[in-house]
């Protein structure tokens, strides 16, 4: 059998996708997380909730190897992403899209030059900044990727002159210029309007769920979680606080589980006084 140009490795497909065992992380003195287990099977769309700074962002930042763990393993797609380092740890991010709140489009490119740039993260070479030097199928895919985000029609404008949402849906774009694997959304639908955020993870859902890729995303919105999530999962208390599948979910039950009492903060640590 001819070897695979893929050297990649390649996921069993039974396993998940994302496997987290005894995951720990500290700021300073405080426990942000202790002793997380998950399992994300593949093809998931997962909503991560949580009051703020039960560390949702930080737990996406660990699985794509942002933020360091303190404790445990993260393995993603194969990969012990706690052991990647140098050109390793760049194929594999390479394969994970992440989405922030924040697009960070070049404001004075194009919408198009924007989403060419989603290529240089699974390219090696010469850097390709703008859509008039990329090579034409570069330029296509970037088209298309724009096209999937339902923009095309804008792929010559700045990105400084297009609306909040659609900035985040040149970002998906970009994002999908990677050709990713896994997509990690950190709340991809706060700072746009009711409808702009609602358009924005429609367009994660179907675009994920139609390659059949797992999805992780952050929402504040109940109603975005219970619609665009197979399963809904809360941290609280440095753990995971709730576990469910959103068809079996409600509202009424998500905002009890923001009501739960938080344990109590830790008492501040007294600022050491230099002489
Ligand atoms: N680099 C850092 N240094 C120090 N503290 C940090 C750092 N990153 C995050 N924290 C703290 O860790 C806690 C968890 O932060 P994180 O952003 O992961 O929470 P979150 O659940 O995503 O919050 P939100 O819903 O407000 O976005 C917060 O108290 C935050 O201030």
């Amino acid at each position: 059998m001819p070897q695979s140009a893929q050297t990649l490795p390649t996921a069993d497909a039974a396993a998940p996708v994302v496997a987290i065992s005894g995951l720990a992380k500290s700021f300073g003195t405080r426990q942000i997380i202790g002793g997380l287990d998950l399992a994300i099977p593949q093809g998931e769309a997962m909503a991560l909730i949580g009051a703020n700074g039960t560390g949702k962002s930080t737990l996406l930042r660990m699985i794509v190897r942002l933020a360091e763990a303190d404790a445990g393993t993260i393995s993603v797609l194969g990969e012990t992403v706690g052991s990647l380092r140098g050109a390793a740890l760049k194929r594999f991010r390479a394969r994970v899209g992440v989405v922030f709140q924040k697009h960070n489009l070049v404001s004075r490119l194009s919408a198009l030059s924007n989403v060419v740039h989603g290529v240089q993260s699974r390219r090696s070479g010469p850097r390709t900044w703008t859509q008039a030097l990329a090579p034409a199928e570069i330029r296509d895919e970037a088209m298309a990727c724009l096209a999937a985000v339902g923009l095309a029609d804008k792929a010559m404008q700045r990105a400084d002159s297009l609306s909040g949402g659609q900035s985040q849906r040149v970002a998906i774009a970009r994002m999908l210029m990677q050709r990713p694997q896994i997509v990690l959304a950190d709340e991809p639908d706060a700072s746009l309007d009711p409808r702009a955020g609602r358009e924005v993870m429609e367009l994660l859902f179907r675009l994920t769920r139609d390659k059949g890729l797992t999805l992780v995303f952050v929402s504040h919105h109940m109603a975005h979680a219970l619609r665009f999530a197979d399963r809904i999962v809360g941290l609280g208390n440095g753990g995971i606080a709730l576990d469910r599948r959103a068809l079996h979910c409600n509202e009424a039950e998500l905002a009890a589980f923001f009501e739960e009492p938080a344990e109590a903060e830790p008492a501040a640590q007294p600022v050491p006084v230099f002489a």
